[in-house]
């Protein structure tokens, strides 16, 4: 579905990321595993389109992507940050229905109504009103998960999704990521936790730090 081959790129002079190619297959979760500095949330960001490569190639079905020009404002590739990131001054339901109004143009009664809905499958149909301040960070997790599959997109990302919550909702993490891989999800999830990439990954790919 995803693929990359031989992807480079250098910050400063330096080597981050060295011939990384791998594929992820529609309905699968691919982890990127690896160390401190390996560069996985680089590798993240450049599948996300928030950052350049210098060279190498990306195709989406066969077709050519370029991350930073066809994923800019489309989701096709979601992402769900380490921090979250939801807009601070937003409802939970405001923060899920804001990209589809915004940027896909969905009017607002349709992105609520599937902001809702959203919001039930993943146990937020009593939070649809507070705003993040009020929320847990397993919660705020699970907001941002929704925001990013409100916009529908092919493939759902995570950058560490378990190292900004309290150690004992790992599991928690992992089913949900394993309910949504029963949906038929694809995602890639970048992790330093062996372990937990162990119990959710069809497929892991190995990032080696640079000199
Ligand atoms: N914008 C930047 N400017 C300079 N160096 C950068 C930049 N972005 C990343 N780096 C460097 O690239 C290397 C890889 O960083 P990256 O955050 O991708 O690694 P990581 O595997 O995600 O590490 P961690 O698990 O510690 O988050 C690091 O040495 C980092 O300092």
């Amino acid at each position: 579905m995803l693929k990359l081959e031989k992807i480079n790129k250098s910050i400063e002079g330096r080597q981050i990321l060295k011939d990384v190619s791998f594929e992820v297959v529609e309905g699968q979760t691919l982890c990127i595993v690896g160390p401190s500095n390996a560069g996985k949330t680089t590798l993240l960001r450049v599948i996300a389109g928030l950052g350049s490569f210098d060279s190498g190639t990306i195709t989406l079905n066969n077709e050519p992507f370029d991350p930073e020009v066809d994923n800019r404002s489309k989701g096709v590739i979601g992402v769900v940050f380490q921090d979250f990131r939801l807009f601070p001054h937003l409802s939970t339901l405001e923060n899920v229905s804001l990209a589809p109004e915004l940027v896909a143009g969905t009017d607002q009664k349709q992105s609520r109504q599937e902001a809702l809905s959203l919001l039930a499958q993943l146990d937020l149909a009593d939070k649809a009103d507070l705003y993040p301040y009020q929320l847990s960070g397993g919660r705020k997790q699970r907001v941002a998960i929704a925001r990013a599959l409100a916009m529908h997109p092919q493939i759902l990302c995570y950058d560490e999704p378990t190292s900004a919550l309290d150690p004992s909702l790992r599991d928690n993490v992992a089913s949900l990521i394993q309910q949504l891989r029963n949906d038929q999800i694809t995602q890639i999830v970048v992790t330093h936790d062996l372990a937990f990439a162990e119990k959710i990954a069809d497929q892991t790919y190995e990032l080696a730090a640079q000199d």
